[in-house]
Parts: structure tokens; sequence; C-alpha cells
């Protein structure tokens, strides 16, 4: 026997690759004593077959009458079957079609199996073909959509198009449930129907009808399945078993062997496609609809747990068409989104460890006490969740292929080992858990206000599947390893065996109470996990898996046994789990969902980051303006600073006119003063001094003419002693040239009047064009936006006023000098006329006496001014 572990990849075990075990088993409780003889179970065929009309009258007043161990009838006759199923919430699918597998056995012909699960014909589909006539093969979506349409109808079963296989028969079961009995012996079984404020009102509409006419069958919560593994031609099986797949039927003839009954008995020839179909399709279904479901896999090592969950590429198992289920309710249902997550766990010798937080081997063969694994994790119990495993890592998951994807990287890490049953049997109880949150989907953020604008009240909901491939019952082990591994396993059984028999009685003792807490759940992890699902708040598909021996055979007693265990444990499982499951409730967000529906978080956290987005678009706009803004504040104030050069630049060419203005008035002083001592200027000068018009411009330039200046001129003029020409020119600067001088200084005071004027001229202009570009810019439409502006803008105004003034006053100036030149030249003219005549006068006086010459110096001295300037001045 090998015991080497490894990690690699599972690959579909061989068919028959592994014979049956034949150590000892652990026992399960017994609670179900009688063992019904085989003619019972044929009288209870046939009446099957005959009265077919008769299981729904029955459907709910009698428990079953059968010696078929697994009815609870058996050792609780009369008492009323506590099976609760919701109102077609959770249907039981259509009975198996011909598939006894009886000795004698059928034709050879009889399981001609299309290749491909999902084309082939399932045995709903068989069924119909015998009830019906052969037909054609429809889809299994067809299957499934036909399937409800005749559950509707209170047919319960497939009606319409099916096929033929070769020249294969098949006949039609009739509508029955584990909770009704075409021999009307079934004991009366309490069905609750799911009428809680959150069924759908197809629910209550069919729990209504239902219990209207009481002729409708009522579909259990709990389907409990037994599957056989194929070790060989199933006409060469030991002819102690007998097996009526269409009717759910199995017995054994031999030693401490019995009739069973079960909602699903799938014969050797039953594919996964028609295992997943008749057990698992519906309860995914209603767990996309918000129930919580539960479908595990039960039995002895190497009789097909993996298998039947997993499947292969060819074939694939319960997991993977689950998924496409999933996607495919997904699909069809666009007025609600979805949100699902996925985690997946081991219980290895009762320790729990993450999956999918978990490395597997990299070389794919390694020993398990050498495979890393992750974090262990604990079991933790929440009012509101329930039993849940923590720190679990969760992945979301947006397509099969990805959920496909997350399942195998955990399949990866799954502790495997070789026993003496199997070559790569699971050595661990391994949980697919699968979160559906779903809400209504509504136009706009999808937030709380949307949902109150389209009237929808609801919040999310939120159901979860749980796929268990339970670690197969063994005997023990040689290898120590295996050997406590096997123990582990064994215990943990054991105790689910243990609860599942303990379930009835509680039930029964804890009517009020309910909670099972006085149940061994806390035995074993396992149970632990399974405390939700066991105590009825899922729904459950229980498939147990057996091997039964090929004829000639040699049977070894202990898997005989424990073959009759896991039919016991299925018959058990079947008559004592009460479901009531109920949908799950949207939830609140905020209320309830706060920690629980990741579904309203993320919206919560899509509006928040809606917001936030919005609100980060708004401070980019502001950001933006602001910009603007300041880039226009800087144009502004960069036009301010070249309006402050034009103004700086006025200011100095101001300043410079000034004291050109006061250098030429320096010089007219001077010309002036350069006649001061002249008697004939003296005497021109009585003549000119008239009140009116030299009286301003005098006032005008005194105002301008330096004291020292003045002080100069009034020392030449106060001087009468050396008051002549000679003195004049010595004192009278450059101008002191006479009468040549004085023309040459009009000119050049022409000169620069023009010049000024010029100059003036452009400054205005200059000033125009300042004024008019800053007027414009103002007016652009952002004048008066800011504070700064409006006030550069009243001091340009202040500014432009300023140098008005100053033009103004310039202008006035000018009209001063040019008076003043006109003064002069007038005074030039006088002075010629007088030399002229001083020169005929000097010349007569020279003749009869020179004294008279100096006469003018003495005649009128030029009365010195208060302020001890020459008097001179005046004149001007
Ligand atoms: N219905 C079936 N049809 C074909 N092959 C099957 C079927 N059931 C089981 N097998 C084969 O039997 C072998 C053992 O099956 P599997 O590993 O699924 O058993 P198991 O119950 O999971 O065992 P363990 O508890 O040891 O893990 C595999 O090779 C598998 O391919």
């Amino acid at each position: 026997m090998a015991t080497q572990t490894t990690t690699m990849p599972r690959t579909p075990r061989p068919f028959n690759a592994s014979k049956p075990p034949t150590g000892a088993l652990p026992a399960i409780p017994n609670t179900l004593n009688s063992k019904p003889s085989l003619q019972a179970l044929r009288r209870t065929s046939l009446l099957h077959t005959t009265s077919p009309s008769k299981s729904a009258s029955h459907s709910f007043s009698n428990r079953p009458q059968s010696g078929i161990e697994g009815t609870p009838s058996l050792d609780r006759s009369g008492t009323p079957k506590r099976a609760v199923s919701i109102a077609e919430a959770f249907p039981r699918p259509p009975r198996n079609g011909d598939r006894v597998t009886s000795l004698p056995p059928p034709s050879p012909g009889h399981r001609a199996m299309p290749s491909s699960p999902l084309a082939s014909p399932t045995r709903t589909a068989n069924r119909d073909s015998l009830m019906h006539g052969p037909k054609s093969m429809a889809s299994s979506t067809n299957l499934a959509s036909r399937y409800s349409r005749d559950r509707d109808s209170g047919v319960g079963f497939l009606s319409g198009a099916s096929t033929t296989s070769g020249s294969n028969e098949y006949t039609t079961s009739p509508p029955r449930s584990r909770s009704s009995s075409p021999l009307g012996s079934y004991s009366t079984n309490p069905t609750t129907v799911d009428m809680s404020p959150t069924a759908s009102a197809e629910d209550l509409s069919r729990g209504r009808s239902a219990d209207r006419d009481g002729e409708k069958e009522m579909k259990g919560n709990v389907i409990v399945s037994v599957r056989v593994r194929p070790d060989g031609p199933e006409d060469q099986m030991s002819p102690e078993w007998s097996i009526d797949g269409r009717r759910g039927f199995l017995s054994y003839s031999g030693k401490d062997g019995g009739n069973y009954e079960y909602d699903n008995v799938f014969t050797p020839s039953d594919n996964n496609a028609q295992v997943y179909e008749a057990s698992a399709k519906r309860l995914v279904r209603r767990v996309m609809e918000g129930y919580h479901g539960t479908v595990f896999a039960y039995g002895m090592t190497g009789t097909g747990k993996t298998f039947s969950m997993q499947g292969t590429t060819s074939s694939p198992g319960v997991i993977p068409l689950a998924i496409t289920d999933i996607f495919s309710f997904i699909r069809e249902t666009p007025h609600r989104e979805f949100l699902l997550r996925v985690s997946y766990l081991e219980i290895y010798n009762e320790r729990i460890h993450d999956l999918l937080a978990s490395q597997p081997g990299s070389t794919g063969f390694v020993p398990l006490d050498q495979q890393t694994k992750g974090e262990e994790i604990k079991l933790r119990e929440d009012p509101k969740r329930g039993v849940y495993a923590t720190p679990l890592k969760e992945e979301i998951v947006q397509s099969p292929t990805q959920l496909l994807r997350v399942i195998a990287r955990g399949d990866l890490c799954r502790r495997v080992g070789s026993t003496q049953f199997n070559a790569r049997s699971s050595r661990s109880h391994a949980v697919v858990q699968i979160v559906v949150e779903s809400r209504e989907r509504v136009a706009g953020n999808g937030n709380m206000a949307d949902n109150r604008r389209a009237g929808i009240n609801g919040g999310v909901r939120v159901s979860t599947l749980s796929l268990i491939d339970l670690a197969g019952s063994e005997r023990a082990a040689e290898d120590k390893e295996r050997r406590a591994e096997g123990a582990h396993i064994n215990r943990s059984l054991l105790t689910l065996g243990t609860v599942i028999a303990r379930l009835a009685k509680d039930a029964d003792k804890d009517k009020d109470k309910g909670d099972g807490s006085h149940l061994p759940y806390r035995d074993s992890k396992l149970t632990r996990l399974l405390q939700p699902a066991l105590s009825g708040n899922s729904l459950i598909s229980i498939l147990c898996t057996l091997s039964i021996p090929l004829a000639g055979v040699s049977v070894n007693l202990t898997n005989i046994g424990e073959t009759i265990n896991t039919l016991k444990f299925a018959a058990r499982a079947r008559n004592n789990i009460v479901s009531r499951a109920k949908k799950g409730e949207d939830f609140i967000a905020g209320i309830d969902a706060g920690s629980k529906a990741l579904l309203e978080r993320y919206r919560t956290e899509i509006n928040d980051l809606r917001r936030e987005l919005d609100l980060q678009k708004k401070r980019e706009e502001q950001h933006l303006r602001e910009k603007e803004e300041r880039e226009w504040i800087q144009e502004r104030e960069a036009d301010i600073e070249r309006h402050g050069e034009q103004l700086l630049e006025m200011q100095l060419a101001r300043t410079a006119l000034k004291e050109r203005i006061e250098h030429l008035n320096r010089l007219i002083l001077c010309s002036k003063s350069s006649g001061v001592n002249s008697a004939g200027i003296n005497s021109a000068r009585s003549s000119m001094i008239g009140p009116a018009p030299g009286h301003m411009s005098s006032m005008s330039i005194r105002s301008s003419i330096p004291s020292n200046q003045v002080v100069r001129f009034s020392t030449a003029s106060s001087n009468p002693s050396s008051g002549d020409d000679h003195d004049e020119d010595s004192t009278g600067g450059d101008f002191n040239d006479g009468n040549a001088t004085l023309s040459a200084q009009v000119r050049a005071l022409q000169a620069d009047l023009t010049d000024r004027n010029r100059y003036i001229a452009t400054l205005e202009k200059r000033l125009l064009q300042a004024r008019r570009s800053s007027q414009s810019r103002t007016s652009f439409g952002l004048g008066g936006r800011f504070t700064g502006e409006v006030v550069a803008e009243g001091r340009m105004e202040v500014l432009l006023k300023e140098k008005d003034d100053e033009i103004a006053e310039l202008r006035a100036r000018l009209d001063d000098k040019e008076r003043m030149v006109s003064a002069l030249r007038s005074a030039a003219r006088k002075r010629d006329v007088a030399e002229l005549c001083g020169k005929r006068f000097s010349g007569e006086s020279e003749l009869r006496s020179p004294v008279t010459v100096d006469s003018p110096k003495t005649e009128a001295p030029l009365p010195a001014n208060a302020d001890g300037r020459d008097g001179l001045v005046d004149c001007f």
C-alpha cells in the first residue's frame, strides 16, 4: 500500500481503480431498527407504478408505512414526519427514470448514455420518454424549464419531449416526494410553507395554492440521494443488491440488509450531470434567490465523493455545474445586481486551513507534513452570521472561469494521500463557500436614496452556498500518518452521524427552543461548521456514495458493513434533518448589512468615490479658475508695473523739463541782467515797464530764479561805479556780447521752446495712449473684479490727473516763456533803437562835451527790491 502524499492536482481516477474498503468503520448510531422485506419493497414499487395519483392525495397526510428503512414510520409510526419544506421553494427534483438496477439485470442496451454530460438526456427525460413515448431530447435548460412547468401544474415531473436511446424503453415515475407516498401509507409530514414577509409572491401563491387543494406536491428542503459507484457492468452486480433508481429504492437482502428509500438513487450508469440536475440544481437556484444551501458528499473512502463533487473535464461534477448555473441565473436576472465571493477551507486533523491563502508544493509531490499551510482558522459564532470561520480569505469572482480557477487553486493545496482504497484519497473535509449578495438594480448611483426614488425598499440579500466534499470514512490504516488522519476523519464523521441521529429527538424535545444547544455540534469542527445547515437554516442536499460489489467477488464484510452504515446515515439524514430555511431578508445598509453585505459596502464605497471624484473635479476647476485669476492678476501687475515705469519716465521727463525751464529761466535772467547797466536798457526799461504784461512775466520768472543769481545780478547792478559796457560784459556771463548775442539767445530760446513743445506733445500722446489701454483693459470684463486692480486703476487715475495738471502748468509756463520771449524781442528792438539813438547822441555829444555820456548811468539806478535783488528783474 502506498503511503505517500501529494499536492498534485487531482486527476480523474481510473474507473474501478480501487476496491471497496474492507476495514472496520465507525458505527453510525442506529435509531431505525426495522428491516423491511424485499416483498414490501416490491409491493411499494408496484403501487408506485400503478397508482401515481395517490401520491398527491397523500402528500401531507401520512408517513410512509412501508418497512423501508429510512422512513420515520419504522420507529415512529403514526408520528407526523417533521420534514419542513418551502412551498415549491426547493422542490424535489424528478424521480429517477428507468434505473431499476436489480436482478435480473436489464437488457444490455438499456443504459446506453450519451458521452457529454450536458448534452445527455437526464433521468427525468428518460422518465418522460417512458410515460409519453419517445420524443426528441431537449437541452438540459429546456428540460429544467419543462420540469418547472410540470411541477407547477401539479404533475411534478417532466412531461413532453424526451428521447429514446437506441432501443431502450423508459417509464416515467409518478409525481412524488419524500413527503408523499403512492401507497398512501406515509405519515403526515407537517410542511412549513415559507410565508415570511420576504417570501416572493410566487412562493406565497404557491404556498396558498398548496394549502388550498392539498394535492400539490410539497417539495422538501432536504434532499438525500445515494449514488452507487460503478465497480463493473451493472448486470454483474451482486444479486443481493437491488436498485430501483426510478423510485429511489435500494435494498440489500444479505446479512443486516434492508430496504431503503431516498429522494434519489443514482445507478452506476448515471453521470455527474444527471446527479447534479436531480440533487443540487434547484438548491443552487434557490440560493441565488436568497436561501442558504448546503450540498455535501458523504461516503466510504474511494466511493466517488470527489468524483461527484468535482467531476472531471469530460464529466464536470456538482461544483462546476453549480458555478455554471450561478452565472446563468445572474444572466437571466437583469433586474438584480450580484456580488460573489468565494472561500475555500479544509478541516484536516481537526484543524481548519485556508486553502486560498495556502501555497501548493512547487514540486507537486510533497509529504503532508512538509506541505506549507496557511494560518489556522478558528470558528466563531454570531447571531446574524451563524457559525463562520475566521480569518478566511475571500475572493471576489466575476466569471465562471475565475471562480473555477480559484477553486482549482484551492484544490492544489488540499491534502491528498494515497490509501489502500484510493490512490488519491482526500485526507480532509473540503468546504467551498460561495457567498451571493444581490440587490435590486436601480438607475442612478444605486444608493439608498435612488432605491427610495425607484420605490424599492429592499437592501442587500445575502445567501451562502456551501459545497462540501467530506473525507471518506475508512478502516484503520497500517500507515501511522494515515491512521491518525483516519481517526480524525472517522471521529468527525461519527459526530456528524450522532448529530443527525439525534436531530429528531432534539426537534421533539426542543420544539420551543429548537436551537440544538445540547447536540454535540462542538465535538468536531465539521459538525460545528455544519451546525447552521443541520439545525434548519439551510436547504440541504446530501449525496451519499457507495460501492456495490460485483457478483462472485469475495466480499469483505467490513465493506458491506460500511456500505450499510452509509445507507443508514442517508436514511436518518433524510428523516431527521428539518429545514426551516427562509429566504434571506434584504439587509438595509448600515443596519444589518454593515458587516456582512459587501455589495452594499462596495456600493457605498462607489458612491463615496463618486462624490470624491466630483469634489476633486470641483477642486480642479477651482484650481484652474484660481490659476487664471492669478495669471490675470500677474498681467495686471505687469501692466501696473509698466504704467509705473511710464509714470517714472514721465516724472523724469518732467524733472528734466523743470530743470531745463529753470536753466532757461536762468539764461533769460542772465540776458536781462546783461542789459541792467546799459543806459539804453535802463532808458528803454522805463518805456518797457508797463503795468500789465511785463508784470505777470516778471512775477512768474522771478518765482523761479534762484536767489544766488539774483544776488549776483543785484551786486552787478548796485555798483554804479563799475556799471559800464565793459562791466556789463564781465558780469553778463555768456550773453554779454551785445545785440548779436541777444538775438542768438532769442533764437536759441525759440528752438528750445519748439523742442519743449514737441516733447510735451509726445508726452501728451503717450499719456493718452496709456490711459486708453488702461481703460480698455479695465473694460475687458475683468475691471473692478479685484480690489488690487481697483486700487491700481485709482492710482493710475490720480497719476494721470497729476500729469494733466503738470502739463497744464507746463503749458502756462510755456505761455509765460513765450510772452517773455516776445518781451525780450521787443526789448531787443527797443534797445537796438536806443543804441542807435545813443550812438547818434554820443557822436553829437562827443563833438560837444564828453561828460554827458555818463548821464544815463547816474540817471536811473535800478531800485533794489525788498529782498535786495536787482530791480531790473521787474521789467519782465
Ligand atoms: N461514478 C463514477 N464513475 C466513474 N468513476 C468513478 C465514479 N465514482 C468514483 N469513481 C472513481 O473512483 C475513484 C475514487 O473516487 P473518489 O476519489 O471520488 O472517491 P472519494 O469518495 O472521494 O474517496 P476519498 O474519500 O478517499 O477521497 C476515482 O478514480 C474516481 O474516478
